[in-house]
């Protein structure tokens, strides 16, 4: 705004009643004919006898006015005013990338700054030119399923569960809890005497092997098994996994009194009274109200099949949670320790219902070989497990003061943000071309703000020109907002809104960085929330990419800007921001990783 000469004093220049087309590319600015400016650089008082004095902090002498939508061209002037600096003419307003376009409008389009469906059909011919029509075809689904163009119904479809060929899961190597886990939850399906029953156990002890032997068996028999988890990630891990929010119409904010919005007769109620079993992994993650909803909605779908019991949990489906407590607990926005335990599935009147099935023998550590590095492994899984376990440390009022190990530290006297980055990331400026240079490493920190600042120093290390994307952000005209607000909340101040789960707005990539999609656009190719990615190329309107870790690892992806509505409640509106769905990642949030 500083280097701005449009914002420099309230100008005279006045383009309510004038286009772009009224002034000639030639003319300056008619900054000078601001009668206050004037009196200003001439130290002139006034008729009061004041006298005008320059600022002496900042730069900033007004701000724009907000201009209502309706206005036009002066609406799209007005965008373009906060984000083009330096303009010394009306060609430099509707310069954008070195071209110069005819209309405000057109110059707001080519920075991002509109939601308009004719950017789709842009990133399809701009990927065509350099990419095959496997991959167009996979973006042209891609941009139909994200349901983002207002011109085009969504084609809901439904997944049959296909049947797997016989299967007679190895349980040979199995210790004895984890056959008793698996009988007992096989013989509730196959007896058809429902049950409710939660795989606990720490990371690496078998949960995921126990539940896909399950399913496995199960499916090989022509039943039909839901897998579904809490985030779209750990779906990925599942065979034929989905999220618990997508397979069940979850709501995102649940409360007591949510219920999932599936209808009787459909497809999907067909398919869920079907299911023998389902399975959910990363359960604890969850508010307790969604396995509440789960509940509802099962005795809402069975209420008419054959030998429906209206009392029976779950309506007498095998339900199978699994997950880890010591992991990531419910997240509750701004919610203290209580709030976030009482929040948690073992804090649910369904938990009285609940059959525990313990896991405890490390099976990812117990049939490597005994080297030095199994050995160190094994050590640290012990360390961190007695945390977990709050066995370590002294734990007064519940908080533990516990001491790293000198080889977990790094042997610098006190480290700086940059000693770290090179630690975590040596010799970076030579290795930004290799995919698995970035697959086996990240910076994890505790909030967004220390996430951004990593993320943008080491950005800074990169070398390469550097690509800035705006995002078009329009406040969503629901019910419940004042008029005050929708007046108040300008462009601009939602353009400075930034929270977990949606892009930035402005967002600025260079190739070769990695980078993490921000929602689960297409999970059975891998495209999901928290996928990473590394950049290939940057279009203007498709930003080529290819997958870095989960499934798919090295498959080529196009990603067009999506629309992406935050599901924060602390923020007292709800706005739709259309950005490509990627932040940078050298550095994720603990939470994410
Ligand atoms: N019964 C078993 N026989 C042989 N290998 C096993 C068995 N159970 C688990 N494993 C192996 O141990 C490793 C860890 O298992 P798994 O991923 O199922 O653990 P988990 O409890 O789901 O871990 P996390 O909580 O970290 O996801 C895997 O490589 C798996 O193949």
């Amino acid at each position: 705004m500083a280097d701005n000469p449009l914002q420099d004093g309230h100008t005279t220049f006045d383009s309510r009643s004038r286009s772009r087309d009224h002034y000639t590319d030639d003319r300056a600015l008619p900054i000078h004919h601001d009668p206050r400016r004037n009196k200003r650089e001439q130290g002139l008082r006034d008729k009061q006898g004041h006298i005008w004095k320059s600022r002496k902090q900042g730069h900033v002498n007004c701000r724009l006015t907000h201009v209502p939508h309706s206005h036009g061209e002066e609406y799209y002037l007005h965008l373009l005013l906060n984000y083009q600096k330096g303009c010394q003419r009306f060609a430099d307003i509707c310069s954008v990338y070195g071209i110069v376009y005819d209309t405000f409008k057109e110059a707001c389009y080519a920075q991002g700054l509109l939601q308009d469906d004719r950017e789709f059909i842009d990133a399809i011919n701009e990927a065509s030119l350099w990419a095959s029509p496997n991959y167009i075809r996979r973006l042209f689904a891609m941009l139909l399923m994200s349901n983002n163009m207002v011109c085009l119904d969504m084609v809901s479809s439904v997944l049959l569960t296909r049947s797997n060929p016989p299967f007679s899961p190895k349980l040979k190597n199995c210790c004895s809890r984890m056959r008793v886990a698996y009988n007992t939850i096989f013989n509730a399906v196959s007896h058809g005497i429902g049950g409710f029953f939660f795989v606990y156990g720490y990371g690496g002890t078998g949960k995921t092997f126990l539940c896909n032997a399950l399913s496995a068996s199960i499916r090989s028999k022509g039943h039909i098994v839901l897998n579904v988890a809490s985030s779209g990630i750990a779906a990925l891990f599942l065979p034929n996994g989905r999220t618990a929010h997508s397979r069940f119409k979850v709501p995102l904010s649940v409360n007591q009194d949510s219920i999932c919005n599936i209808r009787q007769g459909t497809p999907l109620a067909h398919l869920i009274s079907s299911a023998k079993l389902i399975i959910w992994d990363e359960a604890p993650m969850l508010n307790k109200f969604c396995f509440k909803v789960l509940n509802k909605c099962l005795k809402d779908v069975l209420r008419f099949d054959h030998g429906y019991n209206p009392d029976a949990l779950f309506s007498g489906k095998v339900v199978v949670l699994r997950g880890d407590f010591r992991q990531i607990l419910p997240v509750i926005p701004r919610g203290s320790r209580e709030e976030i335990v009482h929040a948690c599935i073992n804090a649910s009147y369904l938990w009285q219902s609940c059959h525990v099935l313990q896991l405890t023998e490390n099976m990812r550590l117990g049939h490597g070989p005994q080297d030095i590095h199994n050995v160190q492994l094994e050590e640290f899984t012990d360390w961190l497990l007695q945390i977990g376990d709050g066995l370590f440390g002294d734990s007064a009022n519940c908080e533990s003061v516990i001491r790293i190990p000198d080889n977990l530290l790094l042997d610098i006297e006190s480290p700086s943000l940059h000693d770290l980055v090179l630690f975590v990331y040596p010799n970076i400026l030579l290795r930004t071309s290799s995919v698995d240079y970035f697959k086996d490493r990240s910076i994890l920190a505790p909030t967004l703000d220390v996430v951004t600042e990593v993320n943008n120093h080491v950005m800074s290390l990169i070398p390469g020109n550097e690509k800035v994307y705006l995002s078009s952000d329009t406040l969503l005209n629901e019910d419940g907002h004042l008029e005050s607000e929708l007046y108040t909340m300008s462009t601009e101040s939602l353009n400075t809104l930034n929270c977990s789960g949606i892009p930035q707005h402005r967002l600025v990539l260079k190739i070769g960085v990695p980078v993490m999609l921000l929602c689960n656009i297409d999970q059975s190719n891998g495209l999901c929330n928290g996928t990473r990615m590394q950049v290939r190329r940057l279009g203007d309107h498709v930003i080529e990419c290819v997958i870095l870790a989960c499934c798919n690892i090295g498959e080529v992806v196009f990603i067009p800007r999506m629309n992406m509505i935050p599901n924060n409640e602390i923020l007292p509106i709800r706005f739709t921001r259309r950005q490509f769905p990627i932040a940078l990642c050298f550095a994720m949030t603990t939470n994410k990783s």
